[in-house]
């Protein structure tokens, strides 16, 4: 299972971490960092369905995505096209992601960035800050809720979002348990990867109105988020269909149903 190899790449790139900088310097660094007004959580609470665009190089079910990576440039266009926010995909091993990839990001772009990656150790959340992320993402099938609770507390005191990724229904309810305000449904089941937009739909109603519903992966189409609007989702997460577009404004307008 994909989630297994990449939590065994996760926990030695986090003893590299840690050997390079101990983690109670990380630590006393983040929290020395202003701590914001939570500005991923705002920007997902825009009036029609807020659309989050990923910088994503490749991944264990496509491959390499995108040859050319021009990150910047990527992350730029987003902006310029109407993005609500960015995601940046740091992993190495399997989405050819960067740390750097987020701070150069940071510099250049004023939206709010989410660092995906996946989370096992809290130095990483101080890590995440660090970099200038102003969320994380906490996979459920790879914390359990005290856990997630615990991390939920040190994303409060350093003003990270956290988006909090469940793919069925004990995930949810683990998530809303640890106290999650924004919740995330995984449309690619990560055992088979296949795509069931289906997912969000069917889980919507287990998450209670005051809590931010992202749908992600697999969204293609006008009519795949014109669905996701309907179903009372907040945001979605798109990555591949964005990252394959040359023009990002033009498909933005078209996924939003305003071409
Ligand atoms: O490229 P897509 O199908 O639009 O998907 C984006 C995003 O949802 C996906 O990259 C993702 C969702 N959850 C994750 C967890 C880790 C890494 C990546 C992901």
């Amino acid at each position: 299972m994909i989630l297994d190899k990449l939590a065994d790449a996760t926990r030695r790139r986090v003893e590299a971490l840690k050997a390079q900088t101990p983690p109670e310097e990380l630590k006393s660094r983040a929290l020395a960092m202003d701590r914001g007004a939570f500005p991923f959580e705002a920007a997902l609470r825009a009036p029609d369905i807020a659309v989050i665009c990923e910088v994503k190089r490749a991944s264990p079910s496509k491959g390499v995505i995108a040859g050319e990576f021009p990150y910047l440039d990527i992350a730029r266009d987003y902006e310029k096209a109407g993005a609500d926010a960015v995601s940046v995909l740091t992993e190495p091993d399997y989405f050819l992601g960067h740390p750097d990839y987020l701070s150069g990001i940071r510099a250049q772009v004023g939206l709010p960035l989410l660092r995906k990656d996946f989370i096992l150790d809290d130095c990483q959340l101080y890590e995440s800050k660090l970099i200038g992320a102003d969320a994380v993402l906490l996979i459920c099938a790879l914390l359990d809720t005290e856990t997630l609770k615990s991390y939920i507390g040190i994303c409060d005191s350093l003003g990270l979002s956290a988006l909090v990724e469940a793919h069925d229904a004990p995930e949810i309810r683990s998530a809303l348990a640890a106290g999650a305000r924004i919740v995330g449904v995984n449309n690619r089941d990560l055992r088979t990867f296949q795509v069931d937009l289906g997912n969000s739909v069917r889980l919507r109603p287990l998450v209670p109105g005051d809590i931010l519903f992202v749908a992600e992966s697999g969204i293609k189409t006008a009519e795949d988020v014109g669905l996701l609007r309907r179903a009372g989702v907040n945001a979605v997460l798109i990555g591949e269909t964005l990252m394959r577009s040359g023009d990002k404004k033009a498909a933005l307008r078209e996924l939003r149903g305003m071409a």
